[in-house]
């Protein structure tokens, strides 16, 4: 058996296709999407990703800008650039690219992002809202991938959904995720004595643990569908969290890195951004509205 491959560029396209659109329905109202990305430092990496997500802003009509700063920038003065793009009117979505330095600490960064401008859906009201089944931004890596089952048609009612990996971004949101389309769930992680003894009762794994082909084919139950979050930059080069070559001859489907997870995750961004931009556009013209007496 060899698995049928979820092909991430060909679905963010249609992801792509759909947010073009919509921007220039805002456009033709008069309305310019904008997202303001914050990158400190000189992660390689990093540079790599917003680069991408630059570009991606321009192929939809999303208007960008690219604020760059020094490593030893202080974090009063990241949380005051964060403060300024929230009052400004052209900027619907914000985005302070992770990892940060050292002696800036995130969740504070992230907890002066306006939330209804937190298009990373990292904020801990964003992440309430997800808890709840509220309404709000979700995390693009898990939403992607929710995207990437629905693509396949895929039920998740009554299946085992295994998590590898417990962060705050991909881990935890995707278990909430899988979880409210009632999948039963299970997380590993760093402690779990054995995965390989859960995921082969798993229909479904996401591998985000950040490790380097962690989940190999005798790991996984013939059939089950494999989402690999992974992004680890080797020797060999860029590698998932999954044995790509052991896997895809047990599994049903699969996804590859590159060209799975990460262009949708790029794709949901801009999702978010037009999403943010249509909501204040509401918000504005309400409240332009004479009251009626
Ligand atoms: N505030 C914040 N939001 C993020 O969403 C965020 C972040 N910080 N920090 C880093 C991670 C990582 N991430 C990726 C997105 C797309 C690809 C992607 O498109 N990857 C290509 C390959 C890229 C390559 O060649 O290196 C692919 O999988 O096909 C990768 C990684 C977003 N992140």
């Amino acid at each position: 058996m060899t698995a049928e491959l979820i092909d991430g560029v060909q679905m963010s396209l249609a992801v792509r296709a759909e947010v073009a659109q919509r921007t220039a329905a805002l456009r033709a109202a008069g309305i310019q999407p904008g997202l303001a990305v914050l990158l400190v430092g000189e992660d390689s990496a990093s540079h790599v990703y917003v680069r991408k997500k630059v570009k991606a802003c321009e192929e939809v009509g999303v208007r960008s800008i690219l604020e760059q700063h020094d490593a030893s920038i202080s974090e009063e003065a990241l949380l005051a650039r964060v403060k300024a793009f929230n009052q400004d009117e052209a900027i619907h979505g914000i985005l302070v690219q992770l990892p940060l330095p050292a002696h800036i600490d995130p969740q504070t960064v992230i907890k002066a992002i306006s939330p209804a401008k937190d298009v990373d859906g990292f904020h801990i009201v964003n992440a309430g809202a997800l808890l709840t089944g509220t309404e709000g931004f979700s995390p693009c890596t898990p939403t992607g991938c929710m995207r990437m089952l629905d693509a396949i048609g895929y039920e998740l009612r009554g299946k085992h959904a295994v998590v590898l990996g417990r962060s705050n971004i991909v881990g935890k949101p995707m278990a909430i995720m899988l979880l409210s389309r009632g999948a039963t769930v299970t997380i590993c992680h760093r402690a779990t004595p054995d995965i390989g003894v859960v995921t082969r009762q798993a229909d479904i794994v996401v591998a985000a643990a950040g490790k380097a082909r962690l989940l190999r084919g005798d790991m996984i139950k013939p059939g089950a569908v494999i989402i690999d979050v992974g992004m680890n930059r080797t020797e060999a080069g860029l590698c998932g969290d999954v044995d790509f070559e052991s896997a895809k001859a047990v599994a049903g489907w699969i996804t590859p890195v590159p060209g799975g997870v990460g262009p949708m995750t790029i794709a949901m961004l801009l999702a978010n951004t037009v999403t943010s931009a249509e909501q204040i556009a509401l918000v504005q013209k309400s409240s332009t509205q004479v009251p009626a007496s």
